[in-house]
């Protein structure tokens, strides 16, 4: 796993777009694995402005988001379906019937195995960003998530209901459940960046640092499996390790 220290979550967002705008630019039909959350807002204002500036065309490109809550109206305000296209795809050229995100609507078995079955058939992702949740989830998968499997329904914790409570007005009103990529679905990503900034999250990330096992009760430790893993953290995400800066 290599670690990439920043000063901030700006320079964290130009890093991380960055390496995905490369991708893109020498594999013009790659599979980008998508993230949401606070964290990757910026990376896709700097993708935006990068598309605007120098016209990186995602025409042939598909998308495949990591996660949505289950039982939300795709057009929700709250959806994932509306972060993704509010951040990043009403600003380029990604046709519709190239963006997937996971079915918020069915969330039968069936469902979760035909979004990996697509993420197949589309050659698997080439690069997936990635967050990290105040107890080291990744996607969905929380703590005690098996390591091992696919796409499936989860049942959010209080810690993630709270954490997400800022964009929907109370935790009450937070879904109890999402559907998200397995550990197992991301693990088979090609490469896999993760952004990480902000003092809440460097609890996570000092236990990031320290994994060397896989160990479900902290799911991100998953990726010490991975060979091509690269973690952008910002100064404060960095408070409680010490790593000299790039
Ligand atoms: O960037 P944030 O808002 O802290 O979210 C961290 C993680 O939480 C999730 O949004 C799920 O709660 C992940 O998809 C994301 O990577």
């Amino acid at each position: 796993m290599q670690i990439i220290a920043v000063k901030d979550i700006n320079e964290m967002s130009r890093k991380a777009a960055q390496i995905i705008r490369e991708v893109v630019q020498n594999k013009p039909d790659a599979v980008l694995g998508l993230a949401t959350g606070g964290t990757p807002e910026g990376t896709y204002k700097e993708l935006v402005a990068d598309y605007r500036e120098h016209g990186t065309s995602y025409h042939k490109v598909h998308t495949v988001n990591l996660d949505e809550y289950a039982a939300i109206d795709p057009s929700d305000p709250n959806s994932y379906h509306t972060y993704m296209k509010d951040h990043f795809f009403k600003y380029i050229d990604l046709p519709e019937n190239q963006r997937h995100l996971p079915n918020s609507e069915d969330i039968s078995e069936q469902a979760c195995a035909r979004y990996d079955d697509l993420i197949a058939s589309l050659g698997g992702v080439d690069i997936q960003l990635l967050g990290i949740g105040r107890n080291g989830h990744i996607g969905f998968n929380e703590p005690g998530t098996p390591l091992t499997i696919g796409t499936h329904v989860v049942k959010l914790t209080d810690s993630t209901r709270d954490a997400n409570a800022r964009y929907f007005g109370s935790i009450s009103e937070v879904p109890e459940r999402a559907v998200t990529m397995g550990i197992g679905t991301i693990l088979k990503s090609k490469k896999i960046i993760m952004v990480v900034s902000g003092e809440e999250k460097a609890d996570a990330m000092s236990k990031l640092v320290r994994a060397s096992v896989p160990d479900s009760s902290f799911p991100a430790s998953a990726l010490v499996q991975h060979p091509n893993v690269t973690v952008i953290a910002d100064e404060p995400a960095l408070s409680l390790i010490k790593i000299s800066k790039e």
